[in-house]
């Protein structure tokens, strides 16, 4: 047999009918829903007479337009409150498992999924949102999907597909100490731009890859949509199984072994091409900060913002005007000299347990500036349940945090958590476009360490130079 890539494996597995110059007919393993893209989908159905009809392979949440404070109160906006309604109907109606507001599973579709053990090696997996890329992360085909064909995978759990090409970002060499995976992906976007992988499904490799930790994997293949790529791939290994053995829907027993043996083939075999290579050396990189309206007008902290001028071609200079303006700074401005009014530490790319615990360790025995605002908001209510039993909510309460209830909160402004025109913000979510988080708010994206440093110096600081606390912390604070 030929060489095949990781990407054509899953292809090749899930492929029910192909015709030369038409999209292929693929078979979908998991579709994940949530409320704001699946209301006309679940009406769709209905007008038409038909069922779900895998509702074991379909699995939804609410997380867009939750509140993120107390939820005993009602929910105040109307649009929220019934969407949230519609997709409790729906799940209810249509045979769907709903993990919604009453459930502690709860959280970021993209949070939830692979916590509960959904999500798997060479699986073929859909949602009604553009960062089920997320899941590549898993070595699974993973990719964002309109309502329309939300509709169709629920009534046929197949997908029409035209089919992408490969493209390999290769990571050299280990990150430097204090560089996360939220810089590698910042910089991997910076470098190339918001569309160098149209078209294109990213596998990552290189050792840089390897080192990272599930939920960093899950980081960087989260924005491979922000390099405008079909979807992201990590091909599995022992972190990916460790990660996964004994979660809710992992298979079990016998079933995990066979499981295993049929997940270890999954990898990019010798020989393999791909349609296209880039390197970048993972020395290269620094802690990151957008300055632009857009996840690729980055640079590193020790950097400037760069003036219009600094562009060759007409359309980049142009948006960097336009940016710069939106903005509201000033072209060479030092990143370490641009204050911030609010810090998001939360988010389908950086809400994860180990982005709290970094984020943690940072804020260990300091305090908020008196200017900013912050909030951290867990991804999941299971991530929310075990930052709590590590007592890391103290740590983030004792430095002035604000300690939240789970949802995407102010990663998108369709829930209460919203910027003021004009208002900064420090955020580990994964777009800064104009209006993202409030209409006129200006969103700087950062790792989970960088916006804690920043909250607490209420400017961007560079965190390779932070002083980390060992004071302990508890319910009553700093001890
Ligand atoms: C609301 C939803 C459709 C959207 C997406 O597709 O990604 C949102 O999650 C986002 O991050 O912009
Ligand atoms: S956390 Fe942000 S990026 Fe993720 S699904 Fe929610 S709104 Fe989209």
């Amino acid at each position: 047999m030929q060489p095949r890539t990781l990407f054509q494996k899953i292809w090749d597995n899930h492929v029910i009918s192909a015709e030369e110059n038409k999209p292929s007919l693929l078979y979908i393993d998991l579709q994940l829903v949530h409320e704001v893209t699946s209301p006309q989908a679940f009406e769709g159905l209905r007008i038409t007479g038909r069922k779900v009809r895998r509702p074991d392979r379909t699995f939804a949440t609410i997380d867009h337009n939750v509140p993120t404070t107390d939820r005993s109160l009602p929910i105040a906006d109307p649009i929220s409150k019934q969407q949230i309604e519609t997709l409790n109907q729906n799940c209810a109606e249509f045979g769907v498992t709903l993990f919604g507001l009453d459930s502690k599973e709860q959280g970021v579709v993209h949070v939830m999924g692979p916590e509960l053990g959904l999500t798997h090696p060479g699986k073929t997996i859909v949602c009604g949102d553009s960062h089920t890329s997320t899941h590549g992360a898993f070595g699974a085909l993973a990719f964002g999907i309109g309502t329309s064909e939300v509709e169709h995978v629920l009534a046929t759990q197949c997908l029409q597909q035209q089919k992408p090409k490969t493209l390999e970002v290769h990571v050299d060499g280990p990150l430097p100490l204090g560089v996360t995976a939220k810089d590698l992906i910042l910089a991997i976007i910076a470098k190339w731009g918001t569309d160098f992988a149209t078209g294109y499904v990213i596998e990552y490799t290189g050792e840089a890859i390897r080192n990272l930790t599930m939920e960093e994997r899950m980081t960087v293949c989260n924005m491979s949509i922000e390099a405008g790529a079909r979807a992201g791939l990590i091909a599995p290994d022992e972190t990916t199984f460790a990660y996964l053995e004994g979660r809710r829907y992992a298979p079990q027993g016998e079933e995990w072994d066979k499981a295993l043996a049929a997940w270890k083939e999954l990898r990019t075999d010798e020989g393999a091409e791909y349609d296209r290579r880039v390197v970048i050396e993972a020395a290269s990189i620094e802690p990151q900060v957008t300055w632009g309206t857009s996840p690729g007008m980055g640079t590193g902290v020790t950097g400037v913002v760069p003036a219009p001028e600094d562009f060759e071609n007409i359309n980049d200079r142009k948006a960097a005007e336009n940016a710069i303006a939106y903005m509201g700074i000033a072209p060479h401005t030092p990143i370490t000299e641009i204050e911030i009014d609010r810090v998001f530490i939360g988010s389908c790319t950086n809400g994860r347990i180990e982005d709290l615990r970094a984020a943690a360790k940072i804020a260990n025995g300091y305090k908020v500036a008196s200017t900013v605002n912050a909030i951290v908001v867990p991804g999941s209510g299971m991530v929310k349940e075990q930052a709590e039993a590590e007592g890391l909510h103290h740590i983030f309460t004792a430095a002035g945090f604000e300690w939240r209830e789970p949802g995407c909160s102010m990663c998108l402004a369709m829930n209460p958590d919203v910027l003021s025109p004009g208002e900064r913000c420090a955020s580990t979510s994964n777009r800064n476009f104009e209006g993202r988080q409030g209409r006129g708010g200006r969103t700087h994206l950062v790792s989970p360490e960088m916006a804690v440093a920043a909250a607490i110096a209420g400017r961007f600081v560079d965190v390779r130079n932070w002083e980390v606390k060992e004071t302990e912390v508890n319910a009553h604070g700093t001890i």
